[in-house]
């Protein structure tokens, strides 16, 4: 991966264990919001992912690149798979349980990704200073030990939950985050 400085964790930052409680290898992750493009079962063309954690702070998930994916004729488009990224890194970092945004999102693209291929993402987290959280993911063809097609590293930045109140859908945030008060 040739991430930049930006998204290389500076000397100091930590890298974080599992939290007690985490999700037992397997057990599904579930989407953070129905209509979510990334995992949002209620999205007609979204990318569907169904993620797990096999150690309670890698993520897991397989993404089969469909028809409405495509950029050139029968190829996933680019920004597809960079939304793919994006979506298994923040799964990564929400296994911490405090809410980040991505600042930054660098995607190297290795080989052409046909439309019907199940891509094997997995996201991890090497390290966190402060607000800011550091992180790769990578994305695989045919099987988990396939050959890497996709890889990126981003930057995340911590923000409180009414950062989505604010600036997104407070209603929805209501409806599907019971733990979040606006009022507290
Ligand atoms: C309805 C239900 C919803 C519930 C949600 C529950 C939680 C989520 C759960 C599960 C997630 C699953 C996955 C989701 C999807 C994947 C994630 C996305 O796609 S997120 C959308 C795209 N991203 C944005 O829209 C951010 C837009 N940008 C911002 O809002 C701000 O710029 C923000 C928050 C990133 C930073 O703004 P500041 O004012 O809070 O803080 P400042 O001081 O500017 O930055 C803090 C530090 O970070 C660095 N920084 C920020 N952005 C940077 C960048 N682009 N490059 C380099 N450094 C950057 C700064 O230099 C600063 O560093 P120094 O503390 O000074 O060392």
């Amino acid at each position: 991966m040739t991430r930049s400085t930006v998204t290389t964790p500076p000397p100091g930052a930590v890298r974080p264990q599992a939290l007690p409680g985490a999700p037992a290898p397997g057990t599904p992750l579930g989407p953070h919001y129905s209509r979510c493009f990334g995992c949002g079962g209620q999205h007609p063309t979204g990318l569907h992912l169904n993620a797990t954690s096999p150690d309670g702070i890698t993520v897991t998930a397989e993404f089969t690149v469909g028809e409405a994916h495509q950029g050139a004729p029968g190829l996933a488009h680019g920004g597809v798979l960079a939304a793919a990224m994006d979506e298994v890194i923040g799964m990564s970092i929400w296994l911490l349980q405090r809410p980040y945004v991505t600042g930054r999102l660098e995607t190297d693209y290795l080989a052409p990704v046909p439309v019907g291929t199940t891509l094997h993402l997995r996201a991890w987290c090497t390290g966190v200073s402060g607000r800011k959280a550091y992180l790769e993911a990578e994305g695989r063809t045919g099987s988990p030990d396939g050959p890497v097609a996709v890889r990126a590293a981003a930057l995340f930045v911590e923000v409180g939950m009414e950062h989505f109140a604010k600036h997104g859908d407070a209603q929805a945030l209501i409806d599907e985050h019971h733990e979040y008060e606006v009022n507290p």
